[in-house]
């Protein structure tokens, strides 16, 4: 009997217990009568790095959207420690742990680095001095630049202010939207090994990535979306090596294997 992508385990690989942040068979979209998400599922337990990859319009960002309450949910679950945030509103959400760093327009280009740090505590100003301190100890640069205007900052620069100021709630859960996009490859990598950090540091993170090799790669689990739908889900490394997945979603991955298997292929045409 064949398997459908709706009979798989949408979490297959995830650790056994509670989860901290869990959605199932969300449908949400922007528009009436249009959904975009059709059915998604997603579950994020205490300490784990879960990524979200997939083709361009998967609905990867909807689905961190409807997580943080930006896009209305119109049917399924969404809850927090086992409580309903379905459809809750951002700033709540904020109060309750969880941190949300968009893709694009993620810094106040006219403040400073400080003010920009500050309006992320500004349901808990008091604590400005310790929560700086804690930003500073992952991204040193904005502590050494805090007088400088956010909009005079390079791509990955901006980067870490967005994901600082996130961070300044001291967020149980942290939920990034393409943290590297635009950024050159070693900016990404620095991006990479600084939510490797974070997450090491006790933040559960949910990340949504067009690099899907290097999300793969740092990620315990994660699920790979299609039109919508959770189309495979399992631990990172697992995901890498299969070829379904391979084949059909990581078009860098893709471009790799058909590197490697015309090299193998020249080199058995020379050995030949
Ligand atoms: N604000 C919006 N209003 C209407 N439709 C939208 C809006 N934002 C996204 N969409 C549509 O929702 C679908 C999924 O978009 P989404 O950004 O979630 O995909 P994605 O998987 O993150 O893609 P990408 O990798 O290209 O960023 C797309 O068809 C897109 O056009």
């Amino acid at each position: 009997m064949s398997t459908t992508v709706t009979e798989r385990d949408p979490h297959a690989g995830a650790p056994l217990g509670e989860p901290l942040l869990l959605a199932e068979d969300v449908v949400a979209g922007y528009l009436p009568g249009v959904d975009i998400l059709r059915g998604c599922s997603l579950a994020l337990h205490p300490g784990e790095l879960v990524g979200i990859i997939g083709p361009n319009g998967a609905g990867k960002s909807t689905l961190l959207k409807a997580l943080f309450g930006l896009v209305t949910v119109r049917s399924g679950t969404v809850t927090l420690a086992g409580e309903d945030i379905k459809n809750h509103r951002a700033d709540s959400l904020v109060r309750r742990g969880i941190g949300f760093v968009p893709q694009n327009n993620n810094v106040f280009p006219t403040l400073t680095i400080e003010e920009n740090l500050q309006m992320g505590l500004y349901q808990a100003p008091r604590r400005f001095a310790e929560r700086f301190e804690a930003i500073v100890d992952i991204f040193p640069t904005l502590s050494e630049r805090r007088k400088q205007r956010a909009g005079s900052l390079s791509g990955g620069e901006r980067q870490m202010v967005a994901m600082g100021r996130a961070l300044m709630m001291d967020p149980k859960v942290l939920l990034l939207d393409e943290p590297s996009a635009g950024l050159s490859p070693v900016r990404q990598d620095e991006t990479f090994i600084r939510t490797r950090k974070i997450n090491k540091a006790g933040v559960s993170i949910v990340i949504v990535e067009q690099n899907a090799r290097r999300c793969l790669q740092i990620c315990h689990r994660a699920y790979v979306l299609d039109q919508g739908t959770n189309a495979h889900s399992g631990p990172g490394r697992e995901l890498m090596d299969d070829p379904k997945v391979i084949q059909l979603y990581l078009g860098t991955l893709a471009a790799d294997v058909e590197k490697a298997d015309a090299d193998r292929a020249g080199s058995a045409q020379i050995s030949g």
